[in-house]
Formats: structure tokens, sequence, C-alpha cells
């Protein structure tokens, strides 16, 4: 594949009229990474994409890609390539057709084009179906021809926009394992738009949060998902409860909170200020349930009475509620729930490891 795939934003910021969709992004995405851009909806991710792409003009800022400046660049100049939703193919084209138009755009000649189209149709596993029309394809074999036309001109990033949300969930898995083989075949840098964070966290090598325009947070997946910044990407992620306290002492072996009658011990926090409100997670999988209060003095704990217990297949997932309202969600295994079964209304101790907390700034 063509050039080199690396990507930098430089205070890149997109305004229509006067509402600023992107507020003076930064943003860095090596060359052949998996990047997904996720967010709640409006929160400027399409925008960026598409300023990426060349399909919106970026009103402030620099655009990178490789080693050129390519922010003035049309969008057949840099080296990108567009995969949309609803897939946009040439319904009165065969599938080989549609795979071989960017070449012909290019001038190159009937044969080439035919044997490179049929080489990308093998690589999508769709030659089979070369002389078939789009209308004739399920929506996974339209996918994926759709995947070959936007890689045929062999460009260095591929921008897809929510590639897989028309998809039901079945197909959407396999397209997954699908997009992740071929972006680590090809060895080119993709940029995904998404809104759905197991897809984000199965794929990416980065994610990039964003919100209101503005990047909250991007790491690996397992960093955005185990150590969320902000109560709003803990939100957003899922998989966490949220628990506030009070810093009632903090040493170098860790910050005590008081929460009513409960405290907390956070080890190897020592940034507590007495008297400062904390905010602190814990995933939903590693909060357990006793009878009476647990052995080990510095777990964390809480008294709770089951409100919710909902049986989801391979989860059991269990909603526990505190004396003053708080709810707190617990995920175990189904076998883990039949080993030790709990009932609406059931009274426990919730409790979690010290070092399964997580402060968040
Ligand atoms: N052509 C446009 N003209 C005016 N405002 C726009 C235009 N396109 C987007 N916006 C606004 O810019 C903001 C960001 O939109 P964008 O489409 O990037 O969000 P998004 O995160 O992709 O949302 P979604 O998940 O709903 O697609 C929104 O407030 C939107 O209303």
């Amino acid at each position: 594949m063509k050039g080199n795939g690396a990507i930098e934003l430089i205070a890149v910021s997109k305004f229509y009229g006067s509402t600023q969709a992107v507020k003076s992004i930064d943003l860095q995405i090596p060359a052949g990474a998996y990047c997904c851009l996720i967010g709640p909806s409006g929160c400027g991710k399409s925008t960026t994409l598409r300023m990426i792409a060349g399909h919106e003009v970026i009103s402030e800022g620099d655009l990178l890609i490789g080693d050129r400046n390519v922010t003035e660049l049309p969008p057949v100049k840099r080296g990108t390539a567009m995969m949309f939703q609803n897939y946009a193919l040439f319904p009165h084209m065969t599938c080989a057709e549609n795979v071989a138009f960017g070449l012909k755009m290019q001038g190159v000649s009937p044969a080439d084009r035919k044997e490179r189209a049929m080489e990308m149709l093998t690589r999508v596993q769709m030659a089979q179906f070369a002389d078939r029309k789009p209308d004739q394809l399920s929506g996974g074999q339209q996918q994926r021809i759709a995947l070959a036309r936007s890689l045929i001109t062999e460009p260095s990033v591929l921008l897809l926009d929510e590639p897989l949300s028309a998809l039901d969930p079945f197909l959407r898995a396999r397209m997954r394992d699908e997009l992740r083989r071929l972006q680590q075949e090809l060895g080119i840098t993709f940029v995904h738009v998404t809104h759905a964070q197991d897809e984000a966290l199965a794929l990416s090598d980065m994610v990039v949060v964003m919100e209101d325009g503005i990047i909250r947070q991007k790491g690996t997946p397992q960093e955005i998902f185990n150590q969320p910044k902000s109560r709003f990407i803990a939100n957003f992620m899922g998989g966490q409860n949220i628990f506030k306290g009070t810093v009632s002492e903090s040493g170098p072996a860790g910050t005590l909170l008081a929460r009513g009658p409960d405290s907390f011990f956070l080890p190897g926090f020592a940034d507590g200020k007495a008297g400062e409100e904390l905010e602190f997670t814990i995933r939903t999988d590693l909060i357990g349930l006793d009878e009476t209060a647990p052995q080990e003095a510095q777990n964390g704990q809480i008294p709770v009475e089951i409100t919710t217990v909902e049986y989801l297949g391979l989860w059991v997932r269990i909603v526990a509620t505190t004396s003053d309202g708080k709810e707190i969600t617990l995920m175990k295994t189904e076998s883990e729930f039949r080993q030790a079964p709990v009932r609406r209304q059931d009274k426990y101790i919730a409790y979690w490891k010290p070092e399964h907390a997580h402060v968040l700034a």
C-alpha cells in the first residue's frame, strides 16, 4: 500500500456558522493503527472523520497524513479512502465493476482493472459473486464489496463511518473479525467511527472518546475501560460502579475516604486532601457479596439489599441498593451465581479489594 498512514491533527476545529462542532483537537494516530472514534450522538466524531477524509473543510488547524500537510488537499489527493454506513454501491454495476470503479477513474486499463478487482474480491472472500449486482447480495456481502471498493486504490488510510451499524448482531461480530483481519493483513491505518462501546474495545489499538467537540480520553481499550479519567468516561464505557467519599486521611500508604458510616481505603493514592470529595470506580465484576463483613479490614465494604436479579445467559446482573438508595451493579458469571445464588430482598455486605479501586480525576 502507498505511503505512510500516520495521521496528525493539530488544533483542528470545525465551525458550522456559530456552532463549534470540533474544538481545537490534537490527535496523533500511528501508521498501521486501528483507531476508533467513539462518543455520544453529536459529539463531533463524524465531523472529525469527514475532515480527515476531506469531505468537510477544516475551519482551523492542520491535518498531516504521513509527512504531508493535507489540510487544503481534495479527498483524492490525501491517500485516504472512505467507507460509508450505507455502502453507497452503484446498483447498475456488477460487484467486480463496483470494486474496479476507483481504478477506472485513475485510467487503469480494463484488463488490469479486472485482475486487481478479482484479487481484491478474493481478499474479502467474494470472488464467486463478481458478476452479481449489489441487490442480489446480503447486507454483510454488500459490505465486503464496499470494503473491497474502498481498498482497491491502495489508500494508506481507510476511514469508516459506522460501518457495522446496519448489520444484525451476529453479522456485526463476524464483520468485526473480518475488519480487524483485513486491517492487519494490509497494515494500513483504519479510523472507524462508532457509537458502540463493544465495537471500539474489540477492534482498536487506540480508542478516542469524544464529548461535546473535545477529546476526553485516548488510549488502549484496556486503559479506557480500566482507567477511565472521569465520571463521563466511566459511565459512557460502562462496566463500572462509581463511589464518592470525603478524604479523612491521606499518607504515603494511601488515602482513607469516609462515606456516611462506611470508609474506603485507596492504597497507592496519596494525593487526597483532607475534606476533599473524591470519586473512584470499581468494576461490576470485581464486587463480591458476603453475609458478614469480610475479614480483611482494608476491603471496601458497604451493606446492601438485593433489588434486581437479571439472568442474561452467560452473566447474571445483580443490582444491590445501599440504605441511602445508591444502586451498585454486580456482574456474576452464571456458574459463580449458581454456586452462590442471591434473591431479591436478601441483605448482604457488598465488598471489593482496595487495589481494585480506581480514583477518578
Ligand atoms: N452540516 C452541518 N451543519 C450544521 N451543523 C452540523 C452539520 N453537521 C453536523 N453538525 C453539528 O455538529 C455537531 C457534531 O456532529 P457530528 O455529526 O460530528 O456528531 P456525531 O458525534 O458524529 O453524532 P452522531 O453519532 O449522531 O452521528 C452536532 O451538534 C451537529 O448537529
